[in-house]
């Protein structure tokens, strides 16, 4: 009681306003069961303030819901909000803490990691990769006219095989292939693993002492939790296996292995939806033509199709929640609030980019409003127009790889597809529900049917031709892995 009291009479009197906590659990117990973000827009809208407090038990969380607060915080005072708190479920129990750049302080070690990172996916280097990052896109044109109802694996094996050939100089040919699967399932279990909550395992963050218990009192819970510790393990024996395979092969991890040392880096370390694609067809049939897909050069003349990936990332964020919180690294006073050191500090990115002052009418999808001069644009706190990948100095390590691979999927798909809803067994429309989307910290929509048929005869025969020409230049990058198969058959064995 007397924590209690000491908590809300010194540090809550002047910190941005929220319901009253109350002793031990705070306001956990007001969280709601799914998707607390949408809860948290609305508490914000109640209290009309763009900035809120929500206690999560004895800590008191802070919660951004506009651009120009974000910006504020995150960019312009970013040698104060770029670190990141103390986090029990998703950082200590992980076992990710200070080993993962997500999860690490900001400071010299922090420094290190990014730096390091950005020797694989910095904005420069990431322009290397366009040649078979356009390739793996070209073969989900390829393989959407022959299994068009699998368009979500082929979607995933695309992201998967990216990546894998930008660390371990091996792609991901198969949608079958269940590494893909075993990813995304870490992944997810991760996302979920972050949402706040007040059911096991975010009961933790509220109350932490639980975690020291021992984890034989939880059967099973921490299942997901040494799963993502494993996955570390894994990633690292893979880039193992890509070193002695070839150490000249021109991969991130080869790259890792040579320069990280001189950092002092260990190799442990190492490791409604009424869409109008009428203007975004006369556009690619005007700058591109049937007779081959857009590339990165056909960009500028294609501002219509930049305003819809924008629109896509906008109106639907990945990162719901603005991924990890950041958090202060010393006490601050911001419009005359008080933000202690270490406060949990989160970008609420779904009302961010549902803010109706910044994005009115925010569920339809109108990429006019990211035209240059057009009536529908408004202001916003960034050039960019979106938040999707973060704020400052922990902005999202991948983005510049996320938006060209994204620009260049989106704008092959709106040329060579006609892409419509599915229609049932009497021919009606199968209805998408633009609100049925997961609840994890990643959030992607549930599966929906649809459907993709390719606009012309001309436009089928070049995604024919560009898919056999990709899989032939990406077949420098196939081959069979020792590591894969073991792990696989590990987690077999343990399933
Ligand atoms: C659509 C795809 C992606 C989205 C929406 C996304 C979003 C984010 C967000 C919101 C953050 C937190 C930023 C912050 O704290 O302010 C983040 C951090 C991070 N992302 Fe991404 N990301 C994506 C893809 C990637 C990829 C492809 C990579 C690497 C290849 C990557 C690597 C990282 C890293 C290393 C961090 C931590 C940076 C730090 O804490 O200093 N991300 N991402």
């Amino acid at each position: 009681m007397a924590d209690f009291l000491n908590a809300t009479l010194t540090k809550n009197h002047n910190q941005p306003p929220g319901p009253l906590p109350l002793p031990i659990v705070g306001n956990t117990h007001l969280l709601p069961k799914n998707k607390p973000w949408i809860y948290f827009e609305q508490l914000s809208n109640s209290l009309n303030s763009p900035v809120i407090t929500f206690w999560i038990g004895r800590n008191p969380t802070v919660w951004i819901h506009d651009c120009w607060s974000a910006t504020e915080l995150f960019e312009r005072k970013a040698a104060v909000y770029s670190s990141r708190p103390s986090m029990v479920v998703f950082s200590e129990l992980t076992r990710m803490g200070q080993s993962n750049l997500v999860t690490m302080f900001y400071g010299d070690r922090w420094r290190v990691h990014r730096k390091v990172t950005h020797m694989g996916v910095g904005l420069q280097q990431v322009r290397k990769y366009r040649d078979f990052q356009n390739d793996e896109s070209r073969i989900i044109a390829y393989e959407l006219l022959r299994t068009p109802e699998k368009y979500v694996a082929h979607l995933e094996r695309y992201a998967t095989s990216v990546v894998s050939i930008i660390g371990f100089g091996r792609r991901v040919s198969s949608i079958d292939d269940p590494i893909i699967t075993e990813v995304i399932a870490v992944m997810q279990k991760a996302a979920d693993l972050n949402v706040p909550g007040k059911s096991f395992p975010m009961l933790f963050e509220t109350l932490p002492w639980l975690a020291r218990l021992p984890p034989n009192l939880f059967p099973g819970l921490f299942h997901g939790l040494g799963k993502r510790r494993r996955g570390q393990q894994f990633f690292h024996a893979l880039a193992e296996e890509a070193h002695q395979r070839d150490p000249d092969a021109p991969c991130y991890a080869n790259q890792l292995f040579e320069e990280a040392p001189q950092y002092g880096l260990q190799h442990e370390e190492i490791s409604s939806l009424a869409v109008d694609f009428g203007h975004a067809w006369e556009e690619l049939d005007r700058v591109v033509g049937p007779h081959g897909s857009p590339t990165w050069e056909d960009e500028p003349s294609l501002p219509y199709i930049s305003a819809f990936v924008k629109k896509v990332f906008r109106w639907r964020s990945v990162a719901i929640i603005g991924g990890q919180p950041h958090a202060p690294v010393t006490d601050d006073i911001w419009n005359g609030y008080a933000i202690p050191k270490g406060t949990w500090i989160q970008g609420n990115v779904w009302a961010i980019h549902h803010n109706e002052r910044d994005f009115p009418d925010p569920d339809r999808f109108d990429p006019e409003r990211y035209l240059k001069g057009s009536p529908k644009a408004r202001p916003f706190s960034n050039d960019r127009g979106y938040m999707t990948f973060g704020w400052g100095r922990r902005v999202c390590s991948g983005q510049g790889l996320a938006e060209q691979g994204t620009f260049i999927t989106i704008a092959r798909l709106l040329w060579g597809f006609n892409i419509r809803k599915a229609v049932d067994k009497k021919g009606k429309e199968v209805p998408v529900d633009i609100f049925a989307y997961t609840n994890g910290l990643n959030t992607r929509p549930e599966p929906f049917p649809c459907r993709f048929t390719p606009r012309s005869d001309e436009i089928r025969q070049a995604i024919e031709r560009e898919g056999r020409q990709a899989l032939e230049d990406l077949s420098v990058y196939d081959f069979e892995s020792e590591r894969i198969s073991q792990y696989l058959k590990q987690s077999k064995q343990e399933a």
